[in-house]
């Protein structure tokens, strides 16, 4: 599915949070968003999950616009991964997974075995089969950053999209996470901080400073030195991986010049 973010800004309390972003993401596209704290990565990711509705501007699904659909309608069409999707309830895990069928169901009548055996297959894709029965406020953060993800995955959704992800995962479900990502076929749309990781993962990367795209491009268009120095601050050293091609920045820890030394 095909998502456009059409000249949307966000204005809240006379702040700008986003400036006129026009940024699209093509039917099974990986579209990562990176840039500094506070750049508008989450306000922008929010208003293709609805959390937000833009000031000016539309978000567009399809070509259609997201707020002439209902909310189960979208609902259909897009998960999130966010910061905000926890609960105090505690749900057991296979509760909570189940939870990504409701914008698909009709009444109270139980899953069917098809919805039954997508959880499974989403639990096991995240890893969190074996604790299907333990509450949800009892995992570690991890545990239950890979809840969220299987409970996204059984809304059978056409656009993901994920809030820093890898917040709280181990290396080994950081990297099955985000090869997942690269290969289930869905338009993903990422914000990431780990910019190695965003290179690695994204077939295009959107660099948001102050609420505005000032980049966008393959990963390896993007993100070079002066790049990255004009808009984190810190100089890297850019590498090509040896076995993907993709750019891998490494940083030189130096604490009299903690940014490194401009280009
Ligand atoms: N409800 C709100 N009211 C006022 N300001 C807000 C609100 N939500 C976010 N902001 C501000 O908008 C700016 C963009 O926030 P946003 O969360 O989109 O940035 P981000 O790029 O996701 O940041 P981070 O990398 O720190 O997660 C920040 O300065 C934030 O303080």
């Amino acid at each position: 599915m095909h998502v456009a973010w059409n000249g949307v800004s966000v204005e809240i309390a006379g702040a700008t949070l986003v400036r006129e972003l026009d940024l699209t993401a093509a039917a099974g596209e990986v579209v990562g968003l990176v840039g500094p704290n506070g750049s508008g990565k989450s306000t922008a990711l929010r208003c293709v999950y609805r959390a937000l509705l833009p000031s000016v501007g539309t978000v567009l699904l399809d070509g259609t616009d997201l707020t002439t659909l209902s909310l189960r309608d979208s609902a259909r069409s897009v998960a999130a991964v966010t910061q905000d999707s926890h609960t105090d309830l505690d749900f057991t895990v296979a509760e909570v997974v189940r939870l990504g069928r409701f914008p698909h169901r009709r009444g109270t009548a139980p899953l069917s075995e098809r919805e039954d055996e997508l959880c499974v297959n989403a639990m096991r894709r995240t890893d969190v089969a074996h604790l299907a029965d333990r509450g949800i406020l009892s995992l570690s953060g991890g545990e239950r950053q890979r809840v969220l993800v299987a409970r996204a995955l059984a809304q059978e959704p056409k656009v993901l999209v994920l809030d820093e992800p890898t917040n709280h995962l181990d290396v080994r479900h950081q990297v099955e996470l985000l090869s997942f990502l690269r290969g289930c076929g869905l338009t993903v749309l990422v914000a990431l901080h780990d910019l190695n990781l965003a290179a690695a993962t994204c077939d295009r990367l959107a660099v948001l400073r102050h609420g505005s795209v000032v980049e966008t491009g393959k990963p390896g268009d993007v993100l070079t030195p002066e790049l990255v120095y004009r808009v984190f601050g810190v100089l890297p050293t850019v590498v090509t991986h040896p076995h993907t091609g993709t750019p891998q920045l490494l940083y030189t820890l130096n604490p009299d010049t903690p940014g490194g030394t401009p280009p």
